[in-house]
Formats: C-alpha cells, sequence, structure tokens
C-alpha cells in the first residue's frame, strides 16, 4: 500500500494534493469523489469542508450532502480486528464531555481563558480518575481544545481504558506536518484513536482579566460586576468574549465536524474546557441564555450523553468512581462493555 493511501485511510484531513495511482478523483461542483482500489469502495470529500477520515476497511459507505459527509460503518465489537468500536448503522452513539482537570491557574484561584497552562498533579489525578470511569465507554476518536490542560486530561483518561487503544494527535496544521506524522502499519492504526484538537473547543477568551486574581478582581470591582463577566450570558469581559460569542464557535463547530461522527455511529469523546462546553451542554440540553447562567461544571467529571435518531439523551454524571450506579448504560453499551470482559479475560 502506497504511504499515501495509507496516510488518507489513517485520516489526517485531506491533502489537495491528488494521489497519483493509488486512485482517481472526479470533480462535481464542489464535490470531489475518489474511488480507490482496495481502501475505500467510494470516498467523497466536499473540497472546501475538510472532513476527517480514519480507518478504512470499516468504511462501508460513505455518504455526502452540502453541508456535511457521514459515514457508515461496518464494525461491530471492540475486538483487536476492528478499526472502530461503532456498530454497523448504529442509531446510537455515545458522546462524553469532560472539563479539563485543575490547572496551576486554577489552583491559583486566576482568570485563565484561552492562556496555556499546564494541569496540577491534583488536576492529572482528577484526569486519571475521569479516565477510570469511562473505562467501559467505547471512544472511536476524541476532540480537545488546542489547549494542553485538555489534551493532557484526555490522554491521560485514555490511560485508563479497557480497550487500551493509543490516542493519536492528528497533526494537520501543514503539509509537512501531516506528511511527518504518518503511519505505516494498518495493524497499529486500528489500534489508534485520532485526536483532533480545535481552537473553536477553547476556554472563552477573558480578555483583559487573563491572569488577574478573581478574589482581587472582586475585591477590586465588585463581586457583582464580576460576576457579570464571569455568568452573564452576552456581556463580555473587558475586551474577552462572552458565553454567547465562546457558543457561536464551539457550537458551530459541534455542529459542523463532531454532530456528523456522532450520525454515523462513531462514539466521541470531548475534553475541553468550562464555557466551550457550557455552550455545547446548552445546545445539546436546548437551555435558554437564562438557564445556561447557573450551570456550573467540575472539572474532572465525565459526562455522558447519548445521541440517538438526531436527540441527545443526557446519561448522567458519575458521582463516583466506582462504576455501577454511575451511568445508566443503554443495552448497546452493557454489550460493549461484556465484549471487553470477554476479550480481557
Ligand atoms: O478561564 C478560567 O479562568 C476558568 O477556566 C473558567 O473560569 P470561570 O469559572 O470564571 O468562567
Amino acid at each position: 500500500m502506497s504511504a499515501q493511501v495509507f496516510h488518507q485511510a489513517m485520516g489526517t484531513l485531506q491533502s489537495n494534493r491528488l494521489l497519483n495511482n493509488s486512485g482517481t478523483h472526479h470533480e462535481l461542483g464542489n464535490i470531489r469523489v475518489q474511488l480507490i482500489p482496495k481502501c475505500f469502495k467510494l470516498n467523497i470529500e466536499l473540497s472546501r469542508n475538510r472532513n476527517f477520515r480514519f480507518g478504512k476497511k470499516n468504511f462501508g459507505i460513505i455518504q455526502a450532502t452540502a453541508s456535511q459527509t457521514s459515514v457508515i460503518e461496518s464494525a461491530s465489537s471492540p475486538s483487536n480486528h476492528d478499526t472502530s468500536d461503532s456498530k454497523k448503522k448504529s442509531n446510537e452513539a455515545a458522546l462524553i464531555l469532560v472539563r479539563h482537570g485543575e490547572s496551576l491557574w486554577n489552583e491559583k484561584n486566576l482568570f485563565t481563558g484561552c492562556v496555556d497552562v499546564p494541569l496540577t498533579k491534583k488536576g492529572v489525578e482528577e484526569a486519571i480518575e475521569a479516565g477510570k470511569r469511562i473505562s467501559n465507554i467505547p471512544v472511536d476518536m476524541i476532540y480537545t481544545s488546542a489547549l494542553i490542560r485538555a489534551q493532557m486530561t484526555a490522554m491521560l483518561a485514555m490511560t485508563q481504558h479497557r480497550r487500551r487503544k493509543v490516542p493519536i494527535i492528528m497533526h494537520n496544521e501543514s503539509e509537512q506536518a501531516r506528511t511527518w506524522s504518518q503511519i505505516f502499519s494498518e495493524d497499529t492504526m486500528k489500534q489508534s484513536i485520532p485526536v483532533v484538537t480545535a481552537w473553536q473547543l477553547n476556554e472563552r477568551m477573558y480578555g483583559e482579566l487573563q491572569g488577574l486574581n478573581k478574589q482581587e478582581t472582586a475585591d477590586r470591582y465588585g463581586k457583582e460586576q464580576v460576576h457579570v463577566w464571569r455568568r452573564s450570558y452576552d456581556i463580555p469581559p473587558p475586551n474577552g468574549e462572552s458565553l454567547e460569542m465562546c457558543a457561536q464557535r464551539a457550537v458551530a463547530y459541534f455542529k459542523d465536524q463532531i454532530e456528523p461522527q456522532l450520525q454515523s455511529g462513531k462514539n466521541v469523546m470531548i475534553a475541553a474546557h468550562g464555557n466551550s462546553l457550557r455552550s455545547i451542554i446548552m445546545y445539546l440540553d436546548k437551555l435558554t441564555s437564562q438557564e445556561v447562567i447557573s450551570l456550573e461544571l467540575s472539572t474532572g467529571i465525565p459526562m455522558l450523553y447519548i445521541f440517538k435518531e438526531g436527540k441527545f439523551i443526557r446519561r448522567g454524571s458519575p458521582a463516583g468512581p466506582a462504576e455501577a450506579g454511575v451511568y445508566a448504560y443503554t443495552r448497546r453499551l452493557a454489550q460493549y462493555r461484556q465484549k471487553l470482559d470477554e476479550m480481557l479475560h
């Protein structure tokens, strides 16, 4: 198999460079149709909306519309031979949301926003704990923000997953980055989970509050003013983003990039931030701008949703690390867990 085909199969965002002897391309308006012998039956890609691909054999049918590309897979179990843990023509998919563990600036009570601060030791432990709670839930794709605290959380959580797939960050920032991060073993690829990092999932930009102490800011400007900056829906902090502004980019990204994966039966984990996740939960739970202001998210506590028939069903947020009673499993999740038990015993 050529390196280029493998690169494509690995799922890096599609290169503008056309494949030579590995396949043929046809342009249909803004849709590019690519036929690749023995690999994808049919690979339809929007030339402007570059959608992510991962794995190859399991891509049975690929559907394209003017706004999105979705994939229906043929994998069905967590066996070693499957590229994905999703079900064939699955009509349900798991969505895990997790706010990053405690960061060094959470610990110091500083406004952090888009400043790229790592986790504390406690944050590392929280991320590992989060991983234990979701260790029996299938994960086919991971999305994180561009910030290290979310990425650390996702990676540390996955060290606990019983399926033992390896999360691998996709580097699509340049052609060279794509080329230099190729994987040349199909088996290795099957045991990997693509991790897509996106600035749109970043924490809200806290403007001129970034780096200030929250308590000192309240002492200086008044508790009420700071509460308005932190929890109002549409009032931004000085030169920063309001929750509404944060929601515009985070929810747009969720709808454009993540929802199509869920529609195709992929199980997705998102590791992000207090405010980008509040925005996404507002969309999932159809909260009003009044309701979202009282929504608070703890660090490192994963929340589970099931996506089914176009709807998001909240399945719980575990109070403790013990699995029993943590999540209201669906039948499909219970079957997945049973297969893991069989595989690992
Ligand atoms: O950016 C920050 O300071 C925190 O991650 C979120 O802060 P908040 O609770 O003040 O919105």
